[in-house]
């Protein structure tokens, strides 16, 4: 059997190291996923940001615990984990990492995936992972779907790589991805909508309301329940994601967690031309002050992101109004 492998040819030379791990670890969970081994999904724990833990969440960060230990990391923070490690004292990097993201997802064979965010490691742990959350140097994601890609950007651009099933090695399969800028295709759990906040219920009303509407336009709507699954296709094809704050207990500040979701699916689609928003500010634009703390997330298409930050600037009477009344998109 083949040691899972990167070319690393556009990777700059600081983060080699941690990737060939990441992607020894992303390989190796890819295969675990295809075997589909029964009890992955099985309910194991809660863990400290309160979320119930499968087995193949637990599996996923040991597998890129062990993956990573003589990476260059000094600190590593998981989903998984109350507080974070340490690694090489040594390291100069700090990793917060979803090992295992869409985990609703496990059982029924739909893309789930793998986040990850890096920082540059200070003395403490703390101070690595809680600060502006555009100090990240490096972030990305893996998706296990019917190809398994790894995507990541060093803040100049993004990168796409696929895992070749011959060889077992991601191979760069384009060095420069830029979201497309017009899909009509909104992602939404539609399930909340009557918990939603105003502007965002604005929003989609409008694009429910399709060629008859203000937008004039007909949309399609997706919900996979794997914000990687949903980040790849908006990187692919554009369109807009949204998890809004609700009104359900818990939701005051939406689902998805800042450090090891929000912040490296930002910067990721920053870096393809796309924009990341809480809804109105965007998500890089933050401080992480929580380690498990989480944001509202809107991203994709800049025009579309611009558009929801619109409606939260909308006076009250309009976005209350039936969409007939609402004046300020019908051009
Ligand atoms: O079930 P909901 O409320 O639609 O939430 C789905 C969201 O939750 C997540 O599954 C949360 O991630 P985890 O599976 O890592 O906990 C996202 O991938 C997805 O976007
Ligand atoms: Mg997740
Ligand atoms: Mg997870």
């Amino acid at each position: 059997m083949t040691t899972p492998s990167m070319d690393t040819t556009h990777v700059p030379p600081g983060f080699r190291a941690l990737m060939l791990a990441l992607a020894r670890g992303g390989a190796t969970l890819a295969g675990l996923i295809r075997r589909g081994d029964a009890g992955l999904s099985a309910d194991v724990e809660i863990n400290s940001g309160g979320d119930g833990q499968k087995r193949l969440d637990i599996q996923a960060d040991a597998m890129f615990r062990d993956a990573l230990r003589n990476a260059g990391l000094r600190w590593y923070a998981s989903e998984e984990l109350e507080a974070p490690v340490a690694m090489q004292p040594d390291g100069i990097l700090a990793l917060a990492i979803d090992p295992l993201d869409g985990s609703s997802n496990i059982d029924t064979n739909v893309s789930i995936g793998t986040i990850f965010a890096v920082y540059p490691a200070e003395s403490q742990a703390g101070t690595s992972f809680l600060r502006p959350a555009r100090d990240l140097i490096a972030a990305g994601y893996i998706v296990y779907g019917p190809r398994c890609c790894l995507v990541v950007s060093f803040g100049d651009g993004t990168q796409i790589y696929t895992l070749n099933p011959d060889t077992d090695s991601f191979d760069l399969t384009d060095p420069r991805a830029v979201l497309p800028d017009c899909h009509f295709e909104f992602a939404i759990n539609a399930s909340n909508y009557r918990h939603w906040p105003r502007p965002i219920r604005a929003y989609i009303d409008d694009c429910l309301a399709g060629i008859d509407g203000p937008r004039a336009q007909n949309f399609n709507m997706r919900w996979i329940a794997s914000l990687v699954a949903e980040a790849h296709r908006i990187l692919m094809r554009g369109g807009i994601f949204l998890y809004p704050s609700d009104a359900r207990q818990g939701y005051e500040r939406g689902r998805l967690r800042v450090l090891y979701e929000c912040a490296p699916i930002a910067f990721v689609i920053e870096q393809a031309g796309g924009r990341a928003t809480d809804g109105a500010l965007p998500i890089l634009d933050g401080a992480i002050t929580d380690l498990h703390g989480r944001t509202p997330l809107v991203f994709g298409s800049a025009e579309k992101v611009d558009r929801v930050a619109a409606y939260h600037d909308l006076p009250e009477a309009e976005v209350s109004a039936l969409f007939g009344h609402r004046g300020l998109f019908r051009a």
